[in-house]
């Protein structure tokens, strides 16, 4: 469905996306997850054709999105800076929306609109931020677009209308499956509901696989310093810190074999999962040190 190779889009000086190369396939639902900055957005315009690579190549339903009469019409990106005419209100914005949509669902927007704003004669403009991205969602979700691009969709909602609506965006996949990509700086909620993940950093891809690959992917190592410092030889490091004087955390690749396992638990060290979450900020650091140190001074 998506095929991006060695993209790159620069503005300027600034490389948002660099070098990057990554696929998504047909029918799946995708997390692409970075800190601030590090190129979501603009990957994601790129995918949608808004902008032009500066080098590089992007496929999208196998061509080229830049001014792609196809790809517009598949598509839909929903994200924060969505805007209509201070006119209309949320039912004529859906019925506005509608026209736009070949396999839009009247009825699913409806019931929607209906479960969320009480009174859908309400005018857009004066919703809060998070009630906006609930209104974005139910634009995003009654579209059906094959394919379905969400910009940090939870923006602003609070925790029990994030949960609902991850809760319809599973259920509504699930009935009428396609293409869909959110982004977002966290994993922890999104992941019982995403198939793969796009970690990326600085506009590099850091990683691309599937979810349940990455919750095996790391484990955590705490003990005694030297005796952890020892044990991680030859392992891949993803982060390492230090508590007290001589206590270590370390996080290295899940290669452990059963009596590695047994070796660690000998000498002390306590074995444990790493949440896809944290896993995915080790991988992200920017190696600045730690907040503590800035507060410390050092
Ligand atoms: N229009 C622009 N002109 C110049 N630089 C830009 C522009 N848009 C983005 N950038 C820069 O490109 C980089 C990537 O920005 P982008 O918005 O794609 O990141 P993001 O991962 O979506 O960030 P966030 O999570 O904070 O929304 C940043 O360094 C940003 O400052």
């Amino acid at each position: 469905m998506i095929e991006c190779i060695e993209l790159t889009k620069a503005y300027g000086h600034v490389k948002a996306v660099d070098q990057l190369s990554m696929h998504v396939e047909e029918n799946t639902i995708t997390g692409l997850i970075g800190r601030n900055g590090a190129g979501k957005t603009t990957l994601l315009k790129l995918i949608a054709g808004y902008y032009h690579p500066t080098s590089g190549e992007i496929r999208v339903f196998g061509e080229n999105p830049f001014n792609s009469l196809k790809v517009s019409s598949n598509l839909i990106f929903i994200d924060d800076q969505m805007s209509w005419p201070v006119s209309l209100s949320l039912e004529d914005i859906l019925k506005a929306e509608s026209k736009f949509y070949p396999d839009w669902d009247r009825g699913l927007a409806e019931r929607l609109l209906e479960y969320f704003f009480p009174n859908p004669k309400q005018n857009y403009h004066k919703l809060s931020k998070g009630m906006r991205s609930t209104f974005n969602m139910i634009i995003g979700l009654s579209s059906r677009a094959a394919l379905t691009i969400l910009d940090e969709p939870t923006t602003g909602m609070d925790s029990a209308v994030r949960k609902d609506f991850y809760r319809a965006l599973l259920k509504d996949y699930l009935q009428f499956p396609r293409t869909m990509i959110l982004s977002s700086h966290l994993l922890n909620e999104t992941e019982d509901i995403l198939e793969n993940i796009v970690l990326i950093k600085n506009g590099e891809l850091v990683l691309q696989q599937p979810v349940d690959d990455l919750k095996e992917m790391a484990v955590g190592l705490q003990g005694k310093a030297e005796i952890v410092t020892d044990f991680g030889q030859g392992r891949t490091l993803y982060h390492r810190e230090t508590f007290g004087n001589d206590t270590v955390y370390a996080v290295v690749k899940n290669d452990l074999s059963e009596d590695d396992r047994h070796r660690a638990i000998k000498l002390g060290i306590a074995v444990s999962a790493v949440s896809t979450d944290d896993l995915c900020i080790y991988l992200t650091d920017q190696k600045k040190g730690g907040i503590d140190d800035v507060l410390s001074g050092n």
